[in-house]
């Protein structure tokens, strides 16, 4: 275990990484989730990439946008969508506020769900966020091609970035930045298959290294993407 900081080298083996399109798992930190997100750039996910998310990280799969394309397509943060007390004083015990958006499915889904349905939906929002980020996919075409609810959780990212939050949203699209990648990254938390507890940092760890995947700690990224 790497015991270094800043860890210079997985930061940029995250980035090397990334910009191949591959995913690398992510730790926020001890003092916030302490949960290790197994994170892809959204536009390289494909169906066994969804079944990697559902297998082995077992959480809710996400797909953060930057906060710029999330204006583009006129996305609210959920809290502030719904008219409803459950949204009232939705205070988190970890951080000022949850980044969630409205779920969606592209519009050629079935159900939505299977690995083939999410992949589609995941590389869909890569591939528009791509073209939003130039000004070539606005809120128009947004609604055309894909519909709320859906299977996939959209997140808004904070419009500073790192700089006013430091969640997995955000460290993943800081980490897209970086490795210049589309302005989307799929999240998805490590659940323990037998406890139903989040995974911990060195049991995480210990699964890239299997997996010969990029293991990162948030407060590394922090440091150096800031
Ligand atoms: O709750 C979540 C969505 O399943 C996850 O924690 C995900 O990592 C994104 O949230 P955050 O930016 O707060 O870490
Ligand atoms: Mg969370
Ligand atoms: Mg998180």
């Amino acid at each position: 275990m790497s015991s270094t900081h800043p860890d210079v080298d997985a930061v940029e083996a995250a980035r090397a990484a990334f910009a191949r399109g591959e995913p690398v798992l992510i730790h926020d930190a001890a003092d916030r989730e302490g949960e290790v997100d197994i994170v892809y750039p959204a536009a390289a996910v494909d169906p066994d990439a969804v079944s990697r998310l559902r297998n082995d990280a077992g959480g809710l799969i996400c797909v953060a946008l930057s906060d710029a394309v999330a204006e583009t397509w006129e996305l609210p943060f959920l809290a502030d969508a719904l008219e409803h007390p459950a949204t009232e004083a939705a205070h988190l015990d970890y951080d000022d506020r949850s980044s969630f958006s409205l779920p969606v499915n592209h519009r050629e889904t079935f159900t939505g769900i299977t690995d083939d349905d999410r992949a589609l939906t995941i590389r869909e929002l890569g591939r528009a966020a791509d073209a939003a980020a130039e000004g070539a996919f606005g809120a128009d075409e947004f609604a055309s091609s894909f519909r709320s609810p859906g299977h996939v959780t959209l997140l808004r990212g904070a419009p500073g970035l790192l700089a006013d939050r430091q969640g997995h949203t955000e460290l993943g699209l800081a980490l897209a930045d970086a490795a210049d990648r589309e302005p989307a990254v799929v999240v998805c938390e490590m659940v323990d298959g037998d406890t139903g507890e989040a995974r911990t940092p060195a049991d995480a760890r210990a699964y890239a290294e299997r997996e010969g995947l990029v293991y990162v700690e948030g407060r590394d990224l922090l440091t150096r993407l800031d």
